[in-house]
């Protein structure tokens, strides 16, 4: 059957609209699929994430949109205009703040602000602070983003400069009455809102002058006709005023709150959304989705490994391939500590950062995974690694600006060394241990890499090699396609002992990690090309024939002495007994 029949086929057994389906085969035509069907190179080649073709993503898309559209004509009380200011939630579907700017006004103005801070360094040791493919990603978002607005009666504005300078001007030139945007919590963004806030209340304030009154009636006359900036909490899966603390109550300890949680809260649903979210404001010119060196970066293009696509239609597309195409759920506990290929995790984590995907969309499809095919330990572990999440994102809530303080949370004293050498051979894969480097050479490739990978990285970087964890987290901020300050510093909190992990002195031992995770050597052969030839349990301790090692292990060295060994197993049994108080994230 050629292919045009299977499509018409397989988009007509979905009883989707003509409309629809002509759509999808256009989309059909102009993009092409990128599998492989010789599984020997399986292991090998670059593989797409999501690895959907453009037709089976349409339909994905299409079909999920369609779960989450109101069935009845909702009411729009509002009238006027609002502005809904996109930033870490690009996304159409259960996107909080679009749906009650979309509520409170007849006509709505998106906005995406390319905000030139974000293209700097960051803010201890000048990396810059987004990587070329965090960058590219970002593109994909918007450019889908915008598609997904066309497709529902609007458009998205992008328009380059910051945010407190763009909004209030086009509130003005729009004549706005409110700005509606995600709330965030760390300070680089919170001084943002605090800004755009500000410069929003003088808009009526600033033509004073020009009026008859004095400054404080001018002022009680129309302050409350300044447009406000309506921040509505939106990141985590369950929402901040569903949970059973304050944000200074929150406890310190991960289980403590999970469990409180669990016990105490319900996620809430995905918002039904109306079939058109128009009229949008008529516009001149609402700019173009920058290129990539537009943000100053230069292209980077993925050779190995996984390529994410950014946006909100490949983040619909991999949590059907995941869940329901290849079935993965159902194995997710077992297979989560993975380091090799799209299939051991889910890898939502790019599209939950970027915001083009909901958690409580990821809620929703475990619950209609598990009544439809079964539910097991494993449909609750996402869930499980979900609430780590969002237990970082309240914990900066809490904690503020100590998350990125050396010191951490608890204020630790400790004499960090920032050896500019050590770290680079760290940064750029050039240690002398087969599983750091090919972890460190897999993120500068893809821009991901696994939780244990990221667990013993950041345990050789601040444990073996003593350096300052900051170095570690602002190169994983400039690297990651997941980037989220919230989980990124405070995972490297707890990694450099400074968040409230009830395990201070967490150590991951590379041989022993080698030997559980990575037994025959597959994952650092593919990244270190040069250990292929080995025998597979030589390929994690290749000896002389692999670069030499930069610095001896604290743990777990092959040749110690035993009195050495005796030290580290007596240290490492009381680990042990400590840890099995503590579930790791
Ligand atoms: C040093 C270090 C830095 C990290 N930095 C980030 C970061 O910047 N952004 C980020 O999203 N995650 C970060 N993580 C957490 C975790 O490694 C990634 O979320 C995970 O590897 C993403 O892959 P996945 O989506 O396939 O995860 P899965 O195993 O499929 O988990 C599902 C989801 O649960 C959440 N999750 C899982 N583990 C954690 C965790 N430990 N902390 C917070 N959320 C978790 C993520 O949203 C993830 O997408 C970091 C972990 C470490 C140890
Ligand atoms: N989104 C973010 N990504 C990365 N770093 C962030 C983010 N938000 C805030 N920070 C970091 O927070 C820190 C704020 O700086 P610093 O702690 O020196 O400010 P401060 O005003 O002195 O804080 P405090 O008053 O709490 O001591 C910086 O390290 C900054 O990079």
């Amino acid at each position: 059957m050629g292919m045009a029949s299977n499509l018409r086929n397989s988009v007509s057994s979905l009883g989707l609209k003509q409309s629809t389906q002509n759509k999808l085969a256009f989309s059909a035509r102009i993009m092409t699929t990128s599998t492989s069907s010789n599984p020997s190179d399986d292991q090998l080649r670059l593989r797409q994430v999501p690895e959907l073709d453009a037709v089976e993503m349409g339909l994905v898309v299409s079909q999920s949109f369609e779960r989450y559209t109101s069935s009845t004509t909702l009411n729009r009380p509002g009238k006027g205009t609002a502005i809904v200011w996109f930033r870490n939630d690009l996304r159409v579907l259960d996107n909080e703040a679009l749906f009650k700017a979309w509520l409170s006004s007849d006509m709505l103005l998106p906005v995406y602000c390319v905000d030139p801070r974000l293209f700097q360094t960051t803010y201890i040791f000048g990396f810059p602070k987004t990587g070329a493919l965090r960058g590219q990603f970002l593109i994909d978002c918007l450019d889908d983003l915008r598609k997904n607005l066309i497709n529902r009666g609007l458009n998205l504005m992008i328009q380059h400069g910051k945010p407190e300078e763009i909004i209030p001007s086009l509130a003005k030139s729009f004549g706005a009455h409110s700005v509606y945007a995600q709330k965030e919590t760390c300070s680089e963004e919170v001084n943002v809102e605090n800004l755009v806030r500000k410069r929003l209340g003088k808009l009526v304030l600033s033509s004073w002058s020009s009026s008859s009154l004095s400054k404080d009636e001018f002022e009680n006359k129309n302050s409350s006709k300044s447009p406000k900036l309506q921040l509505i909490w939106g990141t985590t899966m369950y929402h901040l005023d569903d949970i059973p603390f304050t944000s200074s109550s929150i406890p310190d300890v991960y289980t403590q709150f999970r469990k409180s949680v669990e016990a105490k809260s319900k996620v809430r649903g995905c918002i039904k959304i109306p079939a058109s979210l128009g009229p949008a404001p008529s516009v001149d010119d609402w700019g173009s989705v920058p290129y990539i060196n537009q943000l100053g970066l230069q292209s980077q293009k993925v050779s190995k490994g996984m390529k994410f696509v950014g946006g909100e239609s490949a983040a619909l597309g991999r949590a059907y391939e995941y869940f329901w195409k290849k079935d993965l759920l159902r194995v997710y506990k077992e297979t989560r500590n993975g380091m090799l290929g799209p299939d051991y995790s889910t890898k939502f984590s790019p599209w939950l950062a970027s915001g083009s995907l909901s958690p409580r969309y990821i809620h929703e499809e475990v619950k209609r995974y598990e009544s439809e095919r079964q539910a097991n330990d494993s449909t609750y572990w996402v869930l499980f690694e979900l609430i780590w999440r969002d237990y970082f994102r309240f914990i900066s809530l809490k904690h503020g600006n100590a998350l990125f303080h050396l010191g951490g949370p608890r204020k630790v004293e400790y004499k960090w060394s920032q050896d500019q050498k050590l770290f680079e051979s760290w940064r750029d894969g050039c240690t002398g241990y087969p599983l750091i480097d090919a972890n460190m050479k897999e993120l500068a490739t893809t821009g991901f890499m696994s939780n244990r990978g990221r667990q013993i990285v950041c345990s050789f970087l601040v444990r073996d090699m003593g350096i300052d964890w900051r170095m570690g987290a602002e190169w994983f901020e400039t690297c990651l396609l997941d980037y989220d300050p919230c989980s990124n510093y405070g995972n490297w909190n707890y990694g450099a002992g400074v968040g409230n992990d009830p395990r201070e002195d967490r150590y991951f031992s590379i041989p022993k990690q080698a030997q559980t995770y990575d037994p025959e050597g597959e994952y650092v052969a593919y990244w270190l090309p040069q250990l292929q030839a080995l025998a597979k349990d030589k390929r994690n301790f290749p000896g002389k024939s692999y670069i030499g090692q930069v610095v001896p292990l604290k743990f777990g060295n092959v040749n110690r002495n035993r009195n050495q060994d005796k030290a580290s197993t007596v240290r490492r049994r009381n680990f042990r007994a400590k840890q099995a108080t503590q579930q790791r994230p």
